[in-house]
């Protein structure tokens, strides 16, 4: 029924409305994300098209070969955010610093991060991508803040939220009230709410890992794996199932829909590459647990929960173990057992 469709600035306006320290600030700066976001889908689904497949050619602070889109998602991101005056300064996976409100521009509250497109590698092939993004508060006072006034844990996040570029684009976030999804109707133009208090079963017979770093792992995760695969043959007495989209976002909003863990865990190759795993904190594994647990999941790098780690660089990467609450609890379990 048209008359009863919740837009996605309706919602995030009523949600406020219940905190009464609301200023509007924070719908606006919502409002334009998902406007970029919008942009990018719309890049995203036009691919060839425009051109916009294959490689830049150039490389980002991690080391990898940015695709075009990298770059263009990075771009909308800046543009779109840059200039209404909600921002003190914005970090991103394609930017080595962070990147301060340029002059002329009046400076904001919040502090934002983001993944401009998410499973970059699946580009190409027309696999399902995404945005990541975090809000946090700017620290009061600053005029320009620096790259350690976004080193704050988790916990602190004010909002988390990624869109989703698949067979339809959604928008999933939360504000610390529970999860909600939108769709985006694209002959309005408009994110619908369409999956309203999204919540992860606890139990699930579905694990997500690239099976490729089998030997790297440490034995607590191969323990864990091995069990799943012998399934019915095994401890655990009943068979799992295996995806692998190796796009973080589509994983994620797989559990979100139906359950499942979700695993990049540190490993001796990553290890010998002085890297403590290969997602990066500020924007994948702190936007992505802060949304798991509130609807209910769990997530931990498998000996410390995510939110609670103290950020000591805007790209470090840490393992990232998250889920279905049970099956995340027996992994961290078996690192415990060491
Ligand atoms: O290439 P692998 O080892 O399968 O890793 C896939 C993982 O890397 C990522 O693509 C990293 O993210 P980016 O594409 O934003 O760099 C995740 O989305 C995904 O979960
Ligand atoms: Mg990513
Ligand atoms: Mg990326």
């Amino acid at each position: 029924m048209l008359q009863n469709l919740t837009t996605i600035t309706q919602f995030i306006i009523e949600e406020q409305r219940k905190s009464h320290a609301a200023t509007g600030d924070f719908t606006g700066l919502l409002n334009d994300i998902v406007t970029a976001c919008k942009v990018i889908s719309n890049g995203v689904d036009k691919g060839e098209l425009i051109g916009v497949l294959g490689s830049a050619e150039s490389e980002n602070v991690q080391g990898e070969t940015q695709k075009k889109m990298d770059i263009i998602s990075n771009d909308v991101m800046l543009k779109s955010n840059e200039w209404a005056g909600h921002l003190a300064a914005m970090g991103s996976e394609e930017m080595d610093d962070i990147y301060p409100i340029p002059e002329g521009y009046p400076r904001g509250k919040y502090l934002l991060v983001f993944d401009p497109l998410d499973g970059s590698s699946n580009m190409d092939v027309n696999v399902s991508v995404g945005t990541i993004f975090s809000i946090l508060r700017a620290p009061e006072g600053v005029d320009k803040p620096t790259a350690a006034d976004f080193l704050q844990p988790g916990t602190t996040q004010v909002c988390a939220g990624y869109a989703l570029y698949g067979p339809s684009t959604m928008m999933v976030l939360t504000t610390g009230q529970g999860v909600n999804g939108f769709t985006l109707d694209k002959d309005i133009g408009e994110f619908i709410l369409t999956h309203r208090n999204m919540t992860i079963p606890a139990d699930t017979g579905e694990f997500a890992i690239n099976m490729s770093n089998y030997r790297h792992w440490e034995p607590p995760v191969r323990r864990y794996i091995d069990e799943c695969v012998q399934g019915k043959t095994g401890p655990r007495g009943r068979d799992f199932n295996m995806r692998w989209v190796a796009s973080m976002v589509a994983e994620v909003h797989r559990i979100l829909t139906r359950g499942g863990i979700f695993m990049y865990p540190i490993d001796e190759k990553l290890k010998s590459k002085g890297q403590g795993g290969k997602l990066r904190l500020m924007y994948e594994a702190n936007p992505m647990s802060f949304i798991v647990e509130q609807a209910g999941g769990m997530s931990s790098t498998g000996r410390e929960r995510i939110l609670d780690l103290q950020p000591n660089d805007l790209h470090q990467r840490v393992p990232v173990i998250l889920g279905s609450k049970n099956e995340v609890e027996r992994v961290v379990g078996y690192h415990s057992e060491g």
